[in-house]
Order: structure tokens, then sequence, then C-alpha cells
């Protein structure tokens, strides 16, 4: 079966009452294709139950607000808040075990791609979780490939690159998780897509969707959710 395509806008820090309405408006509005997966995700989860942990946010909690996804090591979160590849592991098996997906992102800085790196430091950040996680639990996870050098800055990978590293992570869910977490993991795209590029990226054959910042504020998000069609 093919995966479906999987399509998340991450706000981030950004949006009042008004802004988000319109966006809402907006998306009720249009005709989106109903063959694209969508949802409400959380931008965070911590990785105890519950307890003296301000300004954190449980799986539970999540869940209390019918919640089921959570986006965990986004690159802002590695870099400013300095979350380490282990804490960011736990965090995934906290979510999964308790009942909520993940949008599981990995990328390298400009450094490390000028420094031929990237593979292995994906490579790096899949395996910390890979201890973590049973193979049947990949099916709660969507791996989103988000090389910090695209990220807001309008520099968007090239298709060629993308598919080269989504194809390596491919292979990696084949050699570290089994044939069918290889098969059917979905591996998305984030960094500067915009309605402009979406199409071509759409057109390779293991980009499976995309994680959208800036551009889920726009209207034109409803062309990157239809990028299919
Ligand atoms: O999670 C989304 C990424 O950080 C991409 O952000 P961007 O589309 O603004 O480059």
């Amino acid at each position: 079966m093919p995966r479906q395509f999987f399509v998340g806008g991450n706000f981030k820090m950004n949006g009042v009452a008004q802004s988000i309405t319109d966006i809402v408006k907006n998306l009720n509005g249009a005709k989106l294709d109903d063959t694209t997966e969508i949802g409400v995700a959380a931008q965070n989860v911590y990785d105890k139950p519950n307890g003296a942990f301000t300004g954190e946010i449980s799986v539970e909690q999540l869940r209390d607000n019918k919640i089921n996804w959570a986006v965990i090591g986004h690159s802002e979160r590695r870099v400013i808040l300095k979350e380490s590849d282990e804490f960011i592991a736990r965090k995934t098996k906290a979510a999964i075990e308790g009942g909520v997906s993940v949008i599981f992102c990995i990328g390298e800085t400009l450094e490390e791609r000028e420094g031929n790196q990237t593979i292995e430091v994906v490579t790096r950040q899949l395996n910390a979780v890979a201890k973590e996680l049973s193979a049947e639990q990949w099916a709660k996870v969507v791996i989103a490939y988000e090389p910090v050098w695209a990220i807001g800055t309008g520099k968007v990978a090239t298709t060629e690159q993308a598919q080269e590293v989504h194809a390596a992570i491919r292979k990696w869910l084949g050699e570290a998780i089994s044939a069918q977490a290889q098969e059917n993991v979905r591996v998305i795209y984030g960094g500067s897509v915009s309605e402009k590029n979406c199409r071509e990226l759409a057109t390779q054959p293991d980009v499976d969707g995309f994680l959208v910042g800036g551009a889920s504020l726009k209207p034109a998000f409803v062309d990157i959710i239809n990028a299919r069609i």
C-alpha cells in the first residue's frame, strides 16, 4: 500500500487568536486533498508522566486535550534549548508509550553538510531513538528531515538533495529496524517549503510529505497540502 502523504504546519511561537482563527477559516473553506493526512500536534512533550516540571507538558495532558501527535527533536529545540539526542529519544518513547504519535525531526547544520557529515549526523540522531523503541513502535513515527540551513532561510534543499537523504533514511530503516518500517514509515521534508517548490519535491519517491513553518501561516498552505493533486 502506498504511504499516505502527510503534511504538518509548524506555527512555532507565532500567531494570536485572530490570526489563528483566520488560518483555520481558510483551511476549513478550502478544498483539501482528502488523501493527505493533516492533524493537530503539540510542539513538545516531556518524558516524565507528571510532577514538578514547571513549563513542561505531559503525554497525558496532550491526550486529555485530544492531541494525538507531538513534534519532537526540532532543531530549534536541539540548538536553542540544548536538547540532547538521548533526551529527545526518551521523550519519543514516552509519547509513543502514552499513545501520542511523533513527528521526529532530524537534520544537519550547514557546517555538517559542508563537512560531508549529513548522513552521519542523521544516522546518529536516528540511532539514539532506535535504542528506545521496539520495531513495532516505528509505526507511530513520522520522520521529518529538516536540514537546519534550510529552515526559515528561503534556501530550500534541491529535490536531489532531499531525495538523497530521504533514501538514505529509508535504507537505514531497513537495516536498523525492519523491512516493514522501511516500507511504511513516512519521511517528510521541512525547510523553506513553499507553494512554489512543493510540487517538485513531492514528485520524489521518498518524499512522503512536508513539515511547513513560515508558509503554514499563510493562505498558500492549502497549495502545499494539495501538492500531489
Ligand atoms: O518545522 C518546520 C521547519 O522548521 C521549517 O520551517 P520553514 O518552513 O519556515 O523553513
